[in-house]
């Protein structure tokens, strides 16, 4: 044997022991998580048990990527993880995700993001329906579109608040790269069409004026479903990501055609019941003012004078008139938190309405 083989062979069998502990603890851990769920189960008989705790995987990853020493990178060892806490959870409590389908969009990725991959994900057809079959106990979970850095609101997601009793629980971004797809069967073939979401040919406009200026663009209700339909249809092409990509078996013409390269979209999960306090958190409320001048300063200023950071504010009609508006605003903190409350208390003496959607950690992915 060379001197490399005696030494790779060394290596290996050093990487073997390591993975027997691994493998081991990872069981410890497993273990555990099995008597965290008869707890939680002894404890609350014949009660509706949460064995998801949003707070405490924010904690666990946050623990992760601060003490994580290295040489993988924190973002690297905390979606280890993810994976590891997804796959403990699945033994307590299989969880039913359900997301803005079908197979193969953004939201189905950020979901695993979020999630793990152990958790049975359920595609529905439309937003509506996402909190549908949350709101009817069919799905534990939502994972929906709210904002893009390119194109920003989903103001299907913010309406949908209005009228839906359900809370938010968590958020996630995804970085979304887009592709120039076409199946291998018809690569030789001149394209007449690209088939995309109505998103994503605005997040990669420039690109497309540019190189392939003049080509019929036709927008259909998915990127997964412009990808089904460049795999079916000589002289096609889609714009969608890796997962359609794949799911179709399409190859990449060209590689992130987004415009602008940080193009990122930030997802909610939705759920019927409140998150506490993870340590990192932010806020969500919709409120309705009255229409009168000096509305929107009364509204902001007992943000500013508790010295609470306000993330976003959004403005939508309200359903109730023409020409009356709902804010919807995001913060940082938690509604158990004695400033918010304070803030809150202030602002619900103002407001025509104010409704409370929701605390939950800081995306941690
Ligand atoms: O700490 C808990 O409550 C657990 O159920 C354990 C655990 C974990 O694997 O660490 C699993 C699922 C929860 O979402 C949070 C954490």
């Amino acid at each position: 044997m060379s001197d490399e083989q005696v030494r790779l062979a060394e290596l290996r069998d050093e990487i073997d022991q390591i993975d027997q502990k691994i493998m081991e603890l990872i069981s410890a851990r497993a273990t555990c998580a099995q008597e965290v769920a008869h707890v939680k189960t002894t404890a609350n008989p014949g009660q509706d048990v949460f064995f998801y705790r949003p707070e405490r995987e924010a904690q666990v990853l946050r623990r992760i990527k601060e003490q994580n020493p290295g040489p993988l990178s924190g973002e690297e060892m905390a979606r280890l993880f993810r994976e590891i806490m997804s796959a403990c959870l699945a033994l307590e409590k299989p969880m039913h995700i359900a997301f803005l389908g079908p197979v193969g969009t953004f939201t189905q990725a950020a979901a695993l993001k979020h999630f793990g991959h152990s958790v049975i994900s359920v595609p529905l057809p439309a937003i509506d329906a996402v909190f549908r079959e949350v709101e009817s106990g069919a799905a534990h979970y939502g994972v929906v579109p709210v904002e893009n850095s390119t194109e920003g609101m989903i103001n299907h997601t913010l309406d949908m608040f209005m009228s839906s009793p359900l809370k938010i629980c968590g958020e996630v971004q995804l970085r979304i790269h887009h592709h120039l797809l076409v199946s291998p069967k018809h690569k030789d073939q001149e394209i007449t069409r690209i088939y995309s979401h109505q998103q994503s040919f605005a997040q990669c406009r420039q690109w497309l004026d540019t190189h392939r200026y003049g080509i019929e663009r036709v927008t259909v209700s998915s990127n997964a479903e412009a990808a089904r339909r460049a795999g079916a249809e000589p002289g096609t092409a889609a714009i969608a990501g890796d997962m359609a990509a794949e799911l179709y078996g399409l190859e990449k013409l060209a590689n992130s055609i987004e415009d602008r390269p940080d193009n990122t979209t930030r997802f909610l999960i939705i759920g019927r019941e409140e998150v506490p306090a993870s340590g990192h958190d932010k806020s969500s409320i919709l409120v309705s003012m009255r229409n009168k001048p000096g509305a929107l300063y009364q509204l902001l200023e007992p943000f500013h004078r508790h010295g609470l950071s306000l993330t976003r504010i959004e403005t939508r009609p309200s359903p109730s008139g023409t020409w009356a508006y709902v804010f919807y605003i995001d913060f940082e903190g938690h509604m158990e938190d004695e400033q918010v409350r304070k803030v809150l208390a202030e602002v619900e003496d103002e407001a025509v309405e104010l409704k409370r959607l929701g605390s939950y950690p800081i995306g941690v992915l």
